[in-house]
């Protein structure tokens, strides 16, 4: 009999509930004991809805109030230095989260990174070299009592020791070559004092996510993966555990289990598919092979043919009792459920399911096996006629989009001239001073605005009612940068709910979820928009907003786009081609809009791509064929516009260091980068490779209500100068402030521009 077996769930609830709650409790609307209670009723609805679903391996301490990696950190006492005179638990917790600001106290938030190549950010841990373990939270354990007590068996999720320290950094001011992987064997016992808690607690399984596992690793680390597992599979007999993968294939790494007797792993066949006749040829016997055969990251159903004939290799190979049908990762990627989507097509919702249905999808794989194809007859036949529907469908054609695709030729591919001359014309045309002062492009999308957003969604108010609106934001945000001076202006994007969706909507090929909300970091939410087919630009989506945020000023207004990359990585992308070809077809749509807002008299044009890094395979063998095709698809989109025009890119939650070359490549006039949670680390990057374009590398961190100081300012624009010639460096945030409130961007702005001042008059004077 083969089992089935979840690796996480949603924890945002339908409806994103709670987002809502953790927001309710931060602005003083409920207290912490509704906080409490209310997370608590949520965990019961999701445990309750797997075990119903008849899943047989279901999770706990999958829920988290912001993220399960500072979740982690908080519960092994990692807690940083700055944080230890506040007031333990939430408000130390929520501190390292989103830093606090209050009388008295003002510590900054921890750093966030990207969870792998998804849109899920993390908390990075900072470890120092006598860190210090403790216990600091029961957490996991009273998580799986509280099932326990529905009289759900749940296995515990928790991150690997390996990964943990792997993820995280050395604190600023550890010595140089400390790494903190060096902490394993201390952190070790603190693993096996909290199994051998959960043991007692009753707890049989456990899930040890162990993701690096997939990256490429020295064989030091693999060794570290020997010593760590062979440690906690002593812990107790009775506990079983398995190691998670996912992302990408295990490879070599697979290794270390040979010598270490944990009793499953898992592995993603979705992003990883070859690897499975290879792992069944190394896996020891006994060990039981988790399948990741439903993908967690899309949202296209499973063909279950497909999915049955794999896990029937595994089967013939390891006996259907070593085999688990699961998501290929946590479904905390994935939608809630498509029951209440009324905003998508019959046809095309058909093709679809989320993280509700991907868990029944489970289920039938595995009755399937257990009892007979005949005992799920009905679904194996729906499946197979939505899949071919699918695959059948003429909606996912576009001609005219195709033989725009064959004619691209070389030229579409390079600007027409090299940076030095392009340099020149714009410095003539936008005479801008030393220090050019911009923002990234968004302004606080307040409350107001979503309210007037959704009022008009739901035909409250008229367009004209809804365009006024957004033009009276628009002049606002004009005066307010304006009069503190500022040099590039943006219009705020106050019209746009989401720079991906945003986008998404004015184009063909894309359909909307109304509620298929993703985590992307604490208590915000992306919708991706999904990608059914060929992309087209019916009608220009930005040029009348632009022009009209122009009008109102004589200084330049930035031009507000998102790159292909982008639009690919933070979407739901159809899988009937390579993402090469669906990152080409939107580089088309955005080249046609930027050549639109130029013909328009825009002079500066803004192409975000924050998730070029993201979209990096996680082997490096991999790195080549994403980059060049990435950049090619930047330049698509960029190339078309004179050399008078000044092209601009952001970049954020990048390592740069990674992929100077390419950014390189990607021939913008300007850069604006995220770089204040990272001690200027990044910029090393810039000057090790003389990079020659204009750089605006973030004054400070977005992500946090605080207001930077111009003390701060001034010392970070001054290190900044070790690294970058001042002609070329541009002032700005480290990204967009649609996230914050106006008092605080208005302080931090205005704090930013004072400085960019002082600092142009003292230059003027040397
Ligand atoms: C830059 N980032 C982005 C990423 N991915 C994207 N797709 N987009 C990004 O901008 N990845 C990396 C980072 C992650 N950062 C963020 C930052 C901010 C958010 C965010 O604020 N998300 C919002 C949801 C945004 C949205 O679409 N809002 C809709 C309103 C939907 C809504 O809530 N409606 C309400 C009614 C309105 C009301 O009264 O409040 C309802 O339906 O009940 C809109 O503006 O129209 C969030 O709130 O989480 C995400 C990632
Ligand atoms: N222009 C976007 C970029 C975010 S990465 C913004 O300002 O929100
Ligand atoms: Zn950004």
């Amino acid at each position: 009999m083969v089992f089935t077996f979840n690796l996480g769930f949603p924890r945002m609830g339908a409806n994103r509930k709670l987002k809502r709650l953790v927001e309710n409790f931060w602005s003083g609307k409920v207290d912490e004991n509704t906080l409490i209670t209310d997370a608590k009723k949520l965990r019961e609805e999701h445990w309750l809805l797997q075990k119903n679903a008849g899943l047989d391996h279901i999770p706990s301490n999958d829920f988290s109030f912001y993220d399960q990696v500072v979740d982690h950190s908080y519960a092994f006492g990692v807690i940083p230095a700055r944080y230890k005179n506040l007031n333990p638990g939430l408000e130390t917790y929520f501190a390292m989260c989103r830093g606090l600001q209050k009388p008295g106290i003002d510590v900054a938030a921890c750093k966030m990174k990207k969870w792998f190549n998804t849109n899920y950010h993390y908390i990075v841990p900072e470890f120092e070299p006598n860190q210090q373990f403790t216990l600091n939270s029961t957490k996991v354990i009273d998580e799986y009592k509280e099932a326990k007590a529905l009289g759900i068996q749940t296995h515990p999720v928790i991150l690997g020791p390996v990964s943990y320290l792997m993820l995280g950094k050395p604190t600023k001011d550890a010595p140089q070559g400390f790494k903190p992987i060096q902490l394993l064997d201390r952190l070790l016992s603190l693993y096996e004092e909290l199994l051998s808690k959960l043991v007692s607690a009753g707890v049989t399984w456990i899930q040890i996510d162990e993701p690096c596992l997939v990256l490429d690793l020295p064989s030091t680390i693999k060794n570290e993966y020997v010593s760590a597992y062979n440690a906690l599979t002593k812990v107790s007999p009775q506990l079983k555990i398995l190691i998670a993968t996912y992302f990408e294939r295990i490879g070599t790494n697979l290794d270390f289990i040979t010598d270490t007797p944990i009793n499953a792993i898992h592995i993603d066949l979705i992003r990883a598919p070859d690897q499975l006749e290879s792992i069944l040829r190394r896996l020891p016997a006994k060990v039981s092979l988790s399948l990741g055969l439903v993908n967690g990251r899309n949202i296209w159903k499973t063909n279950l043919e497909v999915a049955l004939a794999k896990a029937q290799k595994a089967i013939d190979v390891l006996g259907s009792e070593c085999v688990f049908i699961a998501p290929s990762c946590s479904l905390l990627h994935s939608p809630h459920s498509i029951q209440s989507e009324k905003k998508i097509d019959n046809e095309i919702l058909n093709w679809l399911s989320f993280a509700v249905e991907k868990i029944k999808k489970i289920v039938i794989i595995s009755k399937a096996l257990n009892n007979s194809v005949q005992s799920v007859q009905t679904e194996l036949e729906a499946n197979r006629k939505s899949i071919q529907s699918h695959r059948e469908s003429a909606r996912t054609q576009n001609p005219t989009v195709q033989q725009k695709m064959k004619a691209l030729g070389p030229d579409m591919f390079r600007r027409k001239f090299p940076f030095h001359e392009r340099q020149l014309s714009q410095r003539k045309k936008l005479s801008l001073p030393l220090f050019p002062t911009t923002t990234v492009g968004s302004l606080p999308q307040t409350k107001d605005i979503r309210t007037i957003r959704a009022k008009f969604k739901k035909g409250e108010i008229n367009q004209t009612q809804y365009d006024n609106f957004i033009k009276r934001e628009i002049e606002k945000c004009v005066h307010f940068q304006e009069e503190i001076g500022i040099d590039v202006l943006v219009h705020g994007e106050f019209e746009r709910n989401d720079m991906v969706e945003f986008f998404g909507e004015n184009l063909q090929g894309y359909v909307f979820s109304g509620n298929g909300w993703v985590q992307s970091y604490g208590s915000r939410c992306t919708k991706p928009p999904i990608i059914f087919g060929d992309i087209s630009r019916p009608n220009p989506m930005t040029v009348e907003i632009i022009k009209y945020a122009q009008s109102l000023t004589d200084k330049p207004m930035k031009g507000m786009l998102t790159g292909p990359i982008t639009m690919l990585q933070w979407s739901f992308v159809r899988d009937d081609q390579p993402r090469k070809d669906t990152a080409f077809q939107l580089a088309l749509a955005i080249r046609e809009e930027v050549h639109d807002l130029e013909a328009a008299g825009i002079s500066v044009i803004q192409i975000d791509e924050p998730a070029i890094c993201e979209g990096l395979p996680l082997r490096k063998e991999d790195w080549n064929v994403y980059l060049n095709w990435a950049v090619d698809a930047f330049l698509l989109s960029s190339t078309g516009v004179d050399c008078s025009t000044q092209i601009h890119t952001h970049m954020c939650y990048s390592d740069f260091n990674d992929i100077i070359e390419a950014i390189r490549c990607l021939d913008a006039d300007v850069i604006t980068i995220e770089n204040s949670r990272s001690d200027l680390k990044l910029l090393n990057a810039f000057e090790e490779h003389e990079y020659t374009a204009e750089i605006g590398p973030g004054l400070y961190d977005i992500h946090s209500p605080r207001v930077p100081t111009k003390e701060e300012l001034k010392v970070r624009l001054h290190a900044i100068f070790k690294y970058i010639p001042k002609n070329l460096i541009w002032a700005n945030p480290d990204c967009g402030l649609k996230t914050r409130e106006w008092p605080e961007v208005e302080a931090a702005l205005k704090n930013m521009t004072d400085v960019a001042k002082e600092f142009r008059a003292i230059e003027a004077n040397c």
